[in-house]
């Protein structure tokens, strides 16, 4: 059967259902530091990121006639059970306020998979927004985003929306004036990272490039693409690098086709350029399009309407 967006109109209507629907939109890391390693296995980061408008559409409906949580999706990458996130964050919230009503919940993929996009996280993020309007629990953002966290690192930021500097495990979050519509160009190779892999290959005692925020910060602050560009830095970038040379050669390829500058996103594999100008984007994009089939032209998102 093909989930859509008419079989869920179809329920909705038939069983007289409440419903929401809501904007999952990915994120980029404009720096990633990574400052030690707890006890617990996660790293101290420091990292600033940014909102882009690439999104997932999540459609969810209350299911009065069952108790099941149903994901519903045409995409053949993401688990359909309890190991999509998605379901996880319905069900923790259900537990924590012990609901019982079942729910569809309809994930509609534009969102490249483990590509170092937060994907499932903002998917996650947007049924924990979405189910506390639609069930009414008056939950405050920072209790969203602590119930998030114990799922996700990148969750609380998805919560969040627009630009960050995140520390901690990623969790302790300072919002900060995010690029205004700046285009980008994303290329995804088609390969997969697991990140934990990654933090765990990166030797702490060999970082040689680290990011200086606050002057990243200042340049963001001044509009100044140019200092931005050229300072990015990503500790990861060579822990995945290393296993996938591909990624240097998107990079380069993004500087050939004129992007001020270019760095892998999260844990990778996702390459972004910046650039100052939607015509040389647009013709960068036409580029990589013909040899890596995942790329994408998108902006960066700043606004406070994070879900909409
Ligand atoms: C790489 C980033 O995407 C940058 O924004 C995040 O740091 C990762 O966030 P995420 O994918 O939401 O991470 P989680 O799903 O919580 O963790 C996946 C795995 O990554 C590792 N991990 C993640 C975050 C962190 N601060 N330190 C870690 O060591 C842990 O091994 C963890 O088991
Ligand atoms: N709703 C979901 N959307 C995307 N991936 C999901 C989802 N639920 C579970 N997954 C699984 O999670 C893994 C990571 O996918 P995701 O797209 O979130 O990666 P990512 O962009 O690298 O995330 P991050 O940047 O937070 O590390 C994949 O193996 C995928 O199958």
């Amino acid at each position: 059967m093909i989930y859509n967006i008419y079989y869920l109109e179809y329920t909705k209507e038939l069983l007289g259902m409440n419903s929401i629907q809501l904007k999952s939109r990915a994120k980029i890391n404009l720096s990633l530091d990574v400052l030690g390693k707890r006890l617990d296995g996660y790293h101290e980061v420091k990292m600033i990121m940014q909102q882009i408008d690439l999104y997932d559409n999540i459609t969810v409906v209350e299911r009065r006639d069952r108790e099941t949580i149903q994901i519903l999706t045409e995409c053949e990458f993401i688990p359909k059970n309890n190991g999509n996130i998605a379901y996880r964050a319905a069900e923790l919230i259900r537990k924590q306020y012990n609901i019982s009503c079942g729910l569809d919940i309809y994930i509609e993929k534009n969102i490249p998979v483990a590509a170092g996009l937060a994907g499932g996280s903002s998917n996650a993020a947007a049924v924990l927004t979405g189910l506390n309007q639609l069930w009414q629990l008056k939950l405050a953002q920072k209790q969203l985003m602590e119930l998030g966290v114990s799922i996700g690192a990148d969750i609380p930021f998805c919560i969040m929306g627009s630009a960050a500097i995140a520390e901690g495990i990623g969790e302790k979050l300072t919002a900060v004036d995010g690029l205004k519509n700046v285009w980008m160009v994303l290329a995804k190779p088609a390969i997969s990272v697991s990140t934990a892999e990654v933090y765990s290959r990166l030797d702490l005692s060999k970082i040689e490039n680290r990011p200086d925020t606050l002057k990243l910060l200042k340049a963001i602050k001044e509009r100044d693409l140019y200092t931005l560009s050229k300072n990015m830095a990503n500790v990861l970038e060579t822990v995945t690098e290393r296993k996938h040379p591909i990624i240097k050669d998107l990079k380069k390829k993004m500087i050939e086709y004129q992007a001020l500058g270019s760095m892998m996103s999260g844990s990778g594999p996702t390459v972004f350029g910046i650039f100052k100008k939607y015509e040389k984007a647009k013709a960068a994009y036409e580029n990589l399009k013909i040899i890596n089939r995942q790329t994408y032209l998108v902006q960066s998102y700043s606004k406070g309407n994070n879900h909409e």
